[in-house]
């Protein structure tokens, strides 16, 4: 690849889409396009989502003069697919099939291999990829079982994320990330909390529809017992209830919003339910970050806590009062999975990493 490889790097998340271009690992556009409720709350289902969010990006792309005859390489966040070790997989058709029929269930990110693959498609030479999916699974043994054998626990997280802010981090005090034990914590739509252990992810909690802390818009963990008789009830269908755990769960059960940034505002301005669930949710998320203290035997370098509700130091500090005695906090806003994808896909072109076939 020549010196001015150009990458179009497209991150769908569960409120919004980021759009990027870079130019070797020089950022040259960078967008993220915010969805409201009102919009998305239309699709049934996430690959619905599918021309609404392309055509977006067609838009952003063409308002910024970028023509698509100059990119090289798409890459795509990827999404729910079949548990998969880390690395750089491209598109295939066998991915795409999975995206599509949303086996492994509906998450944003399938839209990212999707979207990548449908441009990569117009141009004369472009490959399309996904690195790091939501899937990465990397659990040990133990953290699998949930307390009965017909519902094993399973590895969907922020691992493109939590994996760049982690390496970033050692790198930042010259160790390497395979001789670190970090916790981190990615406060976005989703919320989860890894134990990354050498540089594996040994423990996390199910992110999408699993377990952990509740999340902007998600219930995270519910009380099983109350949770089976309204499933029983016939008060609600099988797509209500999964709503009440992944779309219209967390804050948004609670606030009727899915925006930290908002309900900050208005608990600043002295409304006090937003204030008492913004401040749940910091609990619930220090309770994850000390139960993977224990993961990691106490041996914690750091915590680092990432994410779009990192840009709030007082949710922060609501989370750091709690744990600062298990190890140093680290605080990095937003999320560094534009320059992951960018700089895996550089690797990918040039041949310094494998490119993994999706089976
Ligand atoms: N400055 C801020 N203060 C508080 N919350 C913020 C801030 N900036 C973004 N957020 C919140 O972060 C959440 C989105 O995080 P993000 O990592 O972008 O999510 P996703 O990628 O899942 O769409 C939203 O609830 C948004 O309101
Ligand atoms: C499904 C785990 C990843 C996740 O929750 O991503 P978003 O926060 O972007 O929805």
């Amino acid at each position: 690849m020549g010196v001015n490889t150009r990458i179009l790097v497209i991150n769908p998340g569960s409120t919004s889409t980021k759009i990027a271009i870079f130019q070797q690992e020089k950022v040259i556009f960078l967008k993220t396009i915010k969805h409201s409720q009102e919009v998305l709350g239309k699709f049934k289902r996430i690959t619905d989502q599918f021309e609404h969010r392309k055509e977006v990006i067609y838009e952003e792309l063409k308002n910024a003069d970028i023509p698509l005859e100059t990119i090289d390489a798409v890459i795509g966040r990827g999404g729910l697919v079949k548990p998969i070790g880390s690395g750089v997989y491209r598109v295939n058709d066998v991915m795409k099939k999975d995206l599509l029929e949303c086996k492994r269930g509906e998450h944003a990110s399938n839209l990212g291999g999707l979207i990548a693959a449908d441009i990569a498609k117009l141009l004369p030479s472009a490959e399309a990829f996904i690195a790091d999916p939501v899937v990465v699974d990397e659990l040990d043994p133990l953290a699998r079982y949930s307390g009965h054998p017909d519902f094993e626990r399973n590895s969907i997280f922020h691992a493109l994320n939590q994996k760049a802010i982690a390496r970033s981090h050692a790198n930042s005090i010259m160790k390497k990330y395979e001789d670190m034990n970090l916790i981190v914590a990615h406060l976005g739509g989703g919320i989860t909390v890894g134990a990354h252990r050498k540089g594996r992810v040994v423990d996390v909690n199910q992110g999408l529809d699993g377990d952990g802390p509740f999340s902007p818009e998600r219930s995270g963990s519910l009380p099983v017992g109350t949770l089976l008789k309204a499933a029983f009830s016939g008060q609600y269908s099988y797509e209500e209830m999964y709503s009440m755990i992944v779309g219209k769960g967390g804050m948004m059960a609670y606030l009727g919003t899915n925006d930290a940034y908002l309900a900050e505002r208005e608990a600043k301005d002295g409304d006090e339910k937003c204030k008492e669930v913004l401040e749940a949710m910091a609990y619930q998320v220090a309770k994850e970050i000390g139960a993977m203290s224990t993961v990691l035997k106490g041996e914690v370098d750091a915590i680092l806590i990432t994410g779009g509700i990192a840009n709030s130091k007082w949710f922060c500090n609501l989370v750091i009062e709690r744990v600062y005695r298990i190890a140093p906090v680290h605080v990095y806003p937003g999320q560094d999975e534009m320059g992951a994808l960018a700089e895996n896909a550089l690797l990918a072109l040039n041949g310094d990493i494998e490119i993994k076939e999706y089976q």
